[in-house]
């Protein structure tokens, strides 16, 4: 039985995405904070819902899948029910191994993923650490899991809050661009429905073609890039404007505030 406590966004697409992998309702149990969110949960997927307590007892794996704000409560609610033959994943931004094995009984297992929100469609990128009692039994767990819904990595728990500044925030960037992107359009006198269709196609085109034909994101810009042509004359704003700078410290910023995190 796995148990998805805290099913919002995250914990909800995971939930949808390993039914589609297979698993059927009656593995899963699902928490949340109010009854009409279990309630719709019941009749969207057909799962169980129950209180937090219930649903650590029962489980042999626990998702926990609540803000990082709310992970104190949560672990506090559920401690008495959690024993070391259960796998712990957290999927919380900043909160680490150490502040749930801290909260646990001892020598609970923990692995720590960041994913994100591509979770929705097989294309998620999920990170996960060992917290300390985690074996490699335990990881392959948590591989089995999310690599239905898209890719899996393993990286050291150093690392996962850079982690969550690239690939767990990092679909927020692309939206962000093409938000711009589509406001230029208008700026041009483009109607806004064919500037979005023109930069949607132009985000899947170019993320397709970063993912399969194996060439390095410079070789692929210069491919575009003409001498004395239109793509060098918007590089150079971009330049001019610092974009490249204004990536590196936002990416940094939101490392800096996963490490705040966990602090509360
Ligand atoms: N949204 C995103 O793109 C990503 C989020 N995350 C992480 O995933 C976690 C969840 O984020 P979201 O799904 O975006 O948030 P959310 O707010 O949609 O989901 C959290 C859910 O937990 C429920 N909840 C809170 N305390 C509870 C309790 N004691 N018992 C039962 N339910 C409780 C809330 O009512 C809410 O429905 C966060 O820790 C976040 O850092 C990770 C990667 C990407
Ligand atoms: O913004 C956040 O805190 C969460 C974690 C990664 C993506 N969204």
């Amino acid at each position: 039985m796995i148990a998805i406590l805290g099913a919002g966004k995250m914990g909800e697409a995971l939930l949808s995405g390993v039914l589609r992998a297979g698993l059927r309702p009656a593995e899963l149990t699902a928490t949340a904070r109010r009854e009409e969110r279990a309630a719709l949960l019941r009749e969207r997927y057909g799962v169980a819902t129950a209180s937090n307590a219930e649903a650590a007892a029962a489980a042999d794996t626990l998702i926990l899948a609540v803000k990082p704000q709310d992970m104190g409560a949560l672990l506090a609610e559920i401690t008495g029910h959690v024993s070391p033959d259960r796998l712990v994943v957290s999927m919380a931004a900043g909160i680490t191994a150490a502040f749930i094995e801290e909260r646990l009984p001892a020598g609970v297992p923990v692995v720590r993923v960041m994913s994100n929100t591509p979770v929705l469609v097989d294309e998620a990128m999920s990170v996960i650490s060992p917290g300390s009692h985690a074996t490699e039994e335990h990881l392959k767990l948590a591989e089995g899991l999310l690599s239905p819904v898209g890719k899996v990595t393993r990286i050291p728990e150093s690392l996962q809050d850079a982690a969550t500044a690239l690939s767990g925030s990092g679909p927020a960037y692309f939206y962000y661009l093409v938000e711009a992107m589509v406001d230029a359009g208008i700026l041009l006198g483009m109607p806004r429905a064919a500037a979005l269709e023109m930069v949607v196609q132009s985000a899947v085109g170019a993320a397709v073609m970063l993912r399969d034909s194996g060439e390095h994101p410079v070789l692929l810009r210069e491919a575009v890039t003409s001498p004395g042509g239109t793509t060098i004359a918007a590089i150079r704003e971009l330049e001019r404007h610092g974009v490249r700078a204004a990536v590196l410290e936002a990416i940094e910023a939101a490392r800096n505030r996963g490490r705040e995190l966990a602090g509360g």
